[in-house]
This record gives structure tokens, sequence and C-alpha cells, in this order.
């Protein structure tokens, strides 16, 4: 039976073998643990690679994981037009939506895969769904303007979410601060039947900078299985 980091490992390795070809120039790098074995197998297909691929990142941990590996960086503004963009998902339900944002980086991912010709996701068994909201109990991550946060945290009330909570960080006396300089509420609302209503309504809460409901996004999913098969999906 796999680890769970064990699944996200052949699951990563197997959508970096089916989607990074001889076709792809510009690459996006999502963010989280899964991303890290991502960047390892680039690195270990590095001499079949074409050398001049470019790497986008999506937060300050994979734009690190970019420049140690030794890999071109480059940024959505000079590459607005990606091949594809690679990235792992808290929870992804039966049509390929998901829950992004345990890693408070959503609005760069959102950006990054919106801007990618193809959206891949990986990630383990555990994420799996049929509904969002099964499984990630932590709630939608929302990036929101610090001036704004406690508003919007009343508004999210009035649209069924009973206890926004505003992010805290682990090593230091305050919240998490995105790579955005902003704050993040995760607003838990139980079983998700209709994410692109509910994303809809959160987005136009003034204050509101992005939603971790990623509609209608992903092209595949790739899930690494506790028997050590990776289940492939696609919209
Ligand atoms: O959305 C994300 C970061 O904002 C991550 O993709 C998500 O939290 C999954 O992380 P991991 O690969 O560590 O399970």
């Amino acid at each position: 039976m796999l680890s769970l980091s064990d699944a996200k490992k052949i699951a990563a390795y197997k959508a970096v073998d089916e989607n990074i070809t001889s076709e792809s120039k510009i690459i996006g790098i999502g963010s989280g643990s899964t991303i890290v074995y991502v960047i390892e197998r680039i690195l270990q297909l590095k001499d079949s690679l074409d050398k001049e691929i470019i790497y986008i990142p999506t937060s300050f941990q994979s734009r690190l994981l970019i420049t140690e590996g030794g890999l071109n960086l480059g940024d959505i503004d000079q590459y607005p037009e990606i091949d594809v963009t690679i990235d792992g998902a808290d929870e992804v339900d039966e049509n390929l939506n998901a829950i992004k944002g345990g890693g408070a980086c959503h609005l760069r991912e959102k950006l990054v895969a919106e801007a990618a010709k193809k959206f891949i996701i990986v990630a383990d068994y555990s994420k799996h769904s049929t509904t969002l909201g099964e499984k990630w109990k932590q709630g939608v991550p929302i990036e929101v303007i610090p001036f704004a946060y406690l508003r919007v945290m009343n508004s999210l009330k009035e649209l069924g979410c009973d206890n926004p909570i505003l992010r805290m960080a682990k090593a230091k006396a305050g919240p998490v601060i995105s790579d955005n300089g902003n704050f993040i509420v995760d607003a838990h609302f139980g079983l998700i039947k209709q994410p692109k209503e509910l994303l809809e309504k959160i987005k136009l809460l003034t204050g509101v900078v992005e939603v971790g409901l990623f509609v209608n996004m992903a092209k595949s999913a790739y899930f690494g299985n506790e028997d050590g098969s990776v289940s492939i999906k696609h919209t």
C-alpha cells in the first residue's frame, strides 16, 4: 500500500512523462508538496528535454524549485501564453473542478493555469471526491486584501459559511500573508454542489482578490493510487 507522498510522486511522474513533450516550450509550475515531485521528474529527464524550455512559477516556493534546479525561470508578464501548467490540488471532484489554496498560492496558480493551453492536476488518492467539500474540511481558501477581511468574513456568513476563519501563521503571531501581501480566509460551505455559482458569489465581494475554486479549468487529473497505479481522468 503506497503512502500519500509516494502516491503524489507516481502521479507527478506520470503527468510529466505524458505532458511535457518536445512541443512544450513554456511550462507553468504549481505549488505544494506534489510539485516537488514534478520538478524532480523534470530534472531526471532534463537531458532529453528541450534546453530552452521556460518555467513559470506560481509562488515563491516554485520559483525556488525552478532556480535551484537550474531550470530557466520566466515570468507570466514575458510569457502570457503557456503550453502546459501542472499543479496539485486539495480536492478534485468528478468533473475535475478543484479546491486549491491550501498553500495560499491560488491567485497566482489560477492565473498560470488560465494562461495554459492545458491545465493538468496531480494528486494522491485522498483528494478525489464526488462533490467538492467531501474531503477537504478546511474550507475554500479565499485571498482577501487585509483592509477588507472582516467585512468579507461577515459577508461569507450571509452566503452560508457558518464559521469563516482567518488563516493564522504557524511560526509567527499573526495571519498568513500570501505572496501578494494579502490575507487568506478559509470558508467552509459543506458539500459544494454548484461550485461555479459559489465562486461567482464570493468573487463579487469587495476586497476578495481570488477564490480557491477552480471550475471548468483542468483538462486532466492524475491520481496516484494506493496500489501503485495512476488513474487519469479527462474532461
Ligand atoms: O493549491 C495549492 C497551494 O496553494 C496546492 O496545490 C495544494 O494545497 C495541494 O498541495 P499538496 O501538493 O502539498 O498536497
